[in-house]
């Protein structure tokens, strides 16, 4: 097979030139990458990643295809991906398709033969930063540029409203005991997933959903989810969690939701130099005592110093690499968070216990 060629342009300069895999194209955002061994698929798919181009660091990409139940939503929004070795070939029994065919029938460019490992020192070392693939503009520097300057900055964008559902819909079993309002800023399918199985009947509402709106379903508690973009330019989300938190009923927040719930308590957000994504990231528990292996995906986090000086906030969780905090609590209301991803979809099932906490947490109150 002749491989068609492509290009990595980086907003610093730096190129990387390729293989074209996926649609034939030029598209492009902030370049992030992920260090999980497996889970391409869910990656792929997780709405938190809207906008942004990923890099593996494994190896091979495309080996094992993709199967239609390993998403986290409908269609992937992603901005492009690089790897290493792609395969266009899948092995696996019950795989429903080629990744290369998955890429091109939902329109993402991605480019292949690429050094990962050189590109994901040299974003460790400057920062996440824009960046564009084309297989279009071989040989004119200027136009991909240009291309690249129409890209947003990811600080300050707001992409929530833009991938979240138009309707509220629901999810889980109508006779479940528990009814928990999710507000929708890019949910990840495996959060829905792991709350009907545990008892709860969803009703999931679109992003710019006001409180009163939630109330006329009457639900025992609200889910935050996680999402794209900056949680500083959502205000209309941090007012909504203010209105949620004076209901008094309790309250959980993934990722997204532990930044907009931060914020809603006075608590501001900073963007990271080149985030924490991955399936092996080291979190300890204050409370028990005890480490956890998780899965995470953020560019943003909650100032440490808000947190600490907070009369009413509680840090429950740190990450153990940076000491940044990874949960939160509330003294005065039934509601806490966490800045990684308990639904570990791909990742370890450590932090599965968060779950059941919010569970708990509603049925004593
Ligand atoms: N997974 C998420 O919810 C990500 C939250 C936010 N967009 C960040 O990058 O920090």
């Amino acid at each position: 097979m002749i491989k068609k060629k492509a290009t990595l342009l980086l907003a610093d300069g730096t190129i990387f030139h390729g293989s074209l895999i996926g649609n034939p194209g030029t598209n492009g955002g902030e370049i992030c990458f992920n260090t999980g061994m497996t889970g391409y698929q869910e990656i792929y798919t997780d709405p938190s990643y809207t906008g942004q181009v990923i890099v593996t660091t494994t190896s091979h990409i495309g080996n094992y295809g993709v199967h239609n139940e390993e998403v986290e939503s409908d269609h992937p929004t992603i901005g492009g991906i690089v790897v290493n070795s792609f395969s266009e070939i899948y092995s696996r029994l019950d795989g429903h398709g080629s990744l290369q065919d998955y890429l091109v029938s939902n329109g993402i460019t991605g480019i292949a033969d690429i050094d990962t490992r050189k590109l994901v020192r040299h974003i460790r070392s400057q920062g996440a930063m824009n960046a564009i693939i084309s297989s279009e503009y071989e040989g004119d520097l200027e136009g991909l540029k240009a291309e690249l300057e129409k890209l947003p900055d990811m600080n300050g964008l707001e992409l929530s409203s833009q991938v979240c559902t138009k309707e509220p819909y629901f999810f889980g079993n109508e006779d479940a005991p528990i009814r928990v309002a999710c507000l929708d800023f890019g949910i990840k399918k495996n959060i829905l997933r792991n709350l009907a199985s545990r008892g709860v009947y969803c009703k999931v509402f679109p992003a710019k959903t006001s409180l009163a709106e939630m109330e006329t379903w009457a639900p025992d508690a609200y889910f935050l989810s996680n999402g794209p973009g900056d949680p500083a330019a959502m205000d209309y989300a941090v007012e909504t969690v203010k209105d949620v938190l004076a209901t008094n009923k309790p309250v959980f927040g993934i990722c997204l939701g532990h930044q907009l719930l931060a914020e809603a308590v006075g608590i501001s957000t900073f963007k990271m130099h080149h985030g924490h994504r991955g399936i092996n990231h080291p979190i300890k528990n204050l409370f028990t005592g005890k480490s956890e292996i998780t899965s995470q995906n953020h560019g943003f986090n909650i100032v440490r110093e808000d947190a600490e000086k907070h009369a009413e906030v509680e840090i429950t969780h740190v990450h153990l690499n940076d000491n940044t905090v990874a949960g939160i609590k509330l003294n005065n209301k039934p509601a806490f968070s966490v800045q990684y991803h308990p639904e570990s979809s791909p990742g370890p099932h450590d932090s599965r216990y968060l779950f059941d906490d919010f569970i708990a947490l509603i049925n004593k109150n």
